[in-house]
């Protein structure tokens, strides 16, 4: 196995994702397939956003690359390396996953938690190099005066950009987000994007996350993955991917989002109310 070296791309090839039948043979539930056969590239240096609409499978695949749910066909792979094959701690050292689901995080201060992301690297004396990675961590998210205030004393947005520096300390070579402007302002949304943008030209790694803001998204990302609107009942929706500016000048963001109420403005990036139809 080779090792993934930082500036590897992410490679997904023929992926399936969705949830496996499991129980016992006489009562063991069909497989669900929620999104099939995916060949999608997120490049080192960039920022890759993740689009589609509510229950479009956004978290499913993420949580599929991350190895945290097994892919139902497919590969995953950073440079030459398969992350799919990769066991729990060797895929730890490399994949940073942030998630919506919060944890309770008893007395643990800002520094404790972003600690834990030195677990895969602790080894016997490397406690200045731990310490050195919390603190430049904590500093990329400006969330320094966060370290010695205990979590559950933060606010959610304080807290998310705490679960941010935790995946830096990480070190990874690939870092995915869901959903992490959830619990944020519109300032501070924009700023967490372009802290991510700094973070992958910097670091020199992917970086894919998943919004429900299409406008930030397309203002902010530098490629993404498009979730479409379902084409026919039970058939997976289409994925494209593109460059952000590319796919809103084509309509294709349009097309994935569009109702009969509300359209996406190319000019400006916008959504807006569509004029009412003449009688
Ligand atoms: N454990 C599960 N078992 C079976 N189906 C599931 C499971 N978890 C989610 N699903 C289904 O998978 C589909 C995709 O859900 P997912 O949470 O990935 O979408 P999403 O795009 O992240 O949604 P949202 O934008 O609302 O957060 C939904 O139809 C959902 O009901």
């Amino acid at each position: 196995m080779s090792t993934p070296a930082s500036g590897a791309d992410l490679t997904l090839d023929g992926v399936t994702v969705g949830y496996s039948g499991g129980g016992p043979i006489a009562r063991r539930r069909a497989t669900t397939v929620i999104l099939a056969d995916l060949h999608l590239r997120a490049r080192a240096g960039r920022l890759t956003v993740l689009l589609g609409g509510n229950g479009s499978g956004k978290s499913t695949l993420l949580r599929s690359v991350a190895g945290l749910q097994p892919l139902l066909a497919g590969t995953v792979s950073l440079g030459d390396a398969r992350l799919d094959r990769l066991s729990p701690p060797e895929r730890a050292a490399r994949v940073a996953v942030v998630l919506t689901e919060s944890f309770d995080p008893g007395l643990l201060r800002g520094a404790d938690v972003v600690d834990l992301g030195r677990y895969p690297h602790r080894r016997r004396g490397s406690a200045a190099v731990d310490s050195q990675a919390v603190h430049e961590a904590l500093a990329a998210v400006h969330a320094q005066d966060l370290a010695r205030v205990p979590l559950v004393r933060m606010s959610d947005g304080q807290r998310q950009r705490v679960m941010i520096a935790r995946a830096l300390a990480q070190e990874p070579a690939l870092l995915l987000l869901d959903e992490p402007t959830a619990f944020l302002d519109a300032p501070a949304r924009l700023e967490l994007l372009a802290v991510l943008q700094r973070i992958a030209a910097g670091r020199g790694i992917p970086v894919v996350l998943s919004s429900h803001d299409v406008e930030l998204a397309v203002r902010s990302g530098h490629d993404a993955w498009l979730v479409g609107a379902p084409t026919s009942q039970g058939v997976p929706r289409p994925v494209t991917s593109g460059p952000v500016d590319r796919l809103s000048e084509n309509g294709s963001i349009g097309a994935a989002f569009d109702t009969d109420a509300v359209a996406f403005d190319v000019t400006t990036g916008r959504f807006g109310l569509r004029p009412p139809a003449a009688d």
